[in-house]
């Protein structure tokens, strides 16, 4: 495994705030961080990423004048503190039944769906909102499957912004849509599919309409980054060793890119070891697939997938922006991609929550598809892995609902109420 695309440059270039700037990932171009609005390379187009003159210690953490979530971890990130509710800090679940039953050594469950509004989104929507309130900037938009939408919402209202999200029409989950009304943000349906969201969004920020916060915006990846320093954190603490593996459903790609920046950071302070690099394994439904097809392809692009479709909702997408990013993430740590169905979405999403555990579907996609791997003798017996469940169950309460029992009628009447238990189901 080599961890290619350093972090860091030896040197902070001229263009360093603070020691933070902006470098693009395909040409190496740096730029000022804060200076003017930038999503993409102004050379090449390629996508940019963060970089810090020092690489963060597990020692700065602990020093931290917040003990937990998003903000313990301010030292790799370019500011002190965000626009916070706060986020982060989420539970890294023990579910033996499934551990027994998918038969690895141990497993644990990163709940994201526990944040604030109910997924990962937050941690990058803190970061977000604070660098657009550095740029002064004073609209926020977004497309969105609907999680982003609902952190935009409440992070861009907390932060006393307008904010506009663009989502496709009758695709997005009914938790997400409410989430995103109530907090006040203004709902554009696009008739199109959420890659066709993003363009637009893209072609409003680019005429300076809009501060886009799609993951394409890099300081989104660097809260995001703070999932990896907390899943190792955790399990060190509980285990005395790191997770040989990370498991996480794939959409655009962004929570890939994020935990291998993360590892590529620590590796590079020397508070990880290359050989503990977590291996990083993407689960896609069959349906949006396009990363899966890259990494079986052996391909260094991803086509883009003009029709996508999911029950998975939060992943029907079929032009991952961060694949630039997340592929090599894949490759260099040794890790791989699989497609599982959405009958084996909702098989983990009922499993899970047998245990306790409410995730929307398409953060079971993570469960199903280490089920398929260690089915097919990819993951070994002795692995320890974490798979990330990116959203809460109540962002779709129809998916819950249709994968549930269904209510009984009974009579107003304990009688009868007992009779209706003794007899058949
Ligand atoms: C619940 C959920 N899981 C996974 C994803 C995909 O994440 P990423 O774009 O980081 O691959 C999303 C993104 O929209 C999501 O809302």
């Amino acid at each position: 495994m080599s961890m290619e695309l350093s972090t860091a440059a030896p040197d902070a270039p001229a263009v360093a705030d603070d020691g933070v700037w902006l470098a693009c990932v395909a040409c190496g171009e740096t730029f000022a961080p804060f200076e003017t609005v930038r999503y993409t390379c102004d050379d090449c187009d390629g996508l940019l990423e963060a970089r810090y003159a020092e690489p963060p210690t597990w020692a700065e953490f602990e020093a931290s004048e917040v003990d937990r979530g998003v903000w313990r971890y301010a030292a790799a990130l370019p500011f002190e503190m965000g626009v916070s509710l706060p986020e982060g800090d989420t539970p890294l679940h023990e579910v033996p039944r499934l551990e027994s039953e998918i038969g690895v050594s141990r497993l644990r469950i990163k709940h994201e769906g526990m944040n604030p509004t109910g997924s990962f989104k937050d941690r990058g929507m803190t970061v977000g909102v604070r660098v657009a309130k550095e740029l002064g900037v004073d609209r926020l938009a977004c497309a969105s499957t609907g999680n982003t939408s609902a952190a935009l919402a409440a992070y861009g209202g907390r932060g006393g912004m307008e904010t506009l999200v663009l989502l496709p029409a009758g695709k997005v989950a009914a938790g997400k849509v409410a989430q995103a009304a109530l907090h006040g943000a203004r709902i554009l349906e696009v008739d199109g599919n959420f890659d066709a969201c993003l363009d637009i969004v893209q072609d409003l920020a680019e005429r300076g309409e809009a501060y886009l916060l799609n993951s394409l915006n890099p300081f989104r990846l660097e809260g995001q980054k703070t999932i990896g320093f907390e899943i190792l954190e955790q399990f060190r603490d509980e285990e005395g060793r790191f997770p040989d593996r990370i498991v996480l459903p794939v959409g655009n790609a962004g929570n890939t890119a994020a935990l291998y920046k993360c590892f590529r950071e620590l590796v590079q302070s020397g508070a990880l070891d290359e050989a503990d690099v977590p291996k990083l394994t993407g689960v896609q439904a069959e349906g949006a697939a396009p990363m899966v097809e890259a990494i079986e392809n052996d391909a260094d692009e991803v086509r883009r997938w003009d029709e996508v479709e999911t029950r998975a909702t939060a992943i029907r997408i079929g032009n991952p922006v961060n694949a630039p990013k997340a592929l090599p993430g894949i490759r260099n740590t040794g890790g791989t991609a699989v497609a599982v169905s959405d009958e084996e979405i909702t098989g983990a999403q009922r499993a899970l929550a047998a245990e306790g555990v409410g995730v929307e579907p398409a953060s079971a996609a993570s469960v199903a598809g280490l089920r398929k791997l260690r089915d097919e003798g990819v993951v070994d017996d002795d692995e320890a892995v974490v798979c990330l469940t990116t959203g809460h169950l109540l962002k779709d309460p129809d998916a819950a609902a249709a994968a549930g029992n269904d209510p009984e009628s009974v009579p107003n009447d304990t009688d009868a109420v007992l009779a209706h238990l003794a007899g058949e189901r």
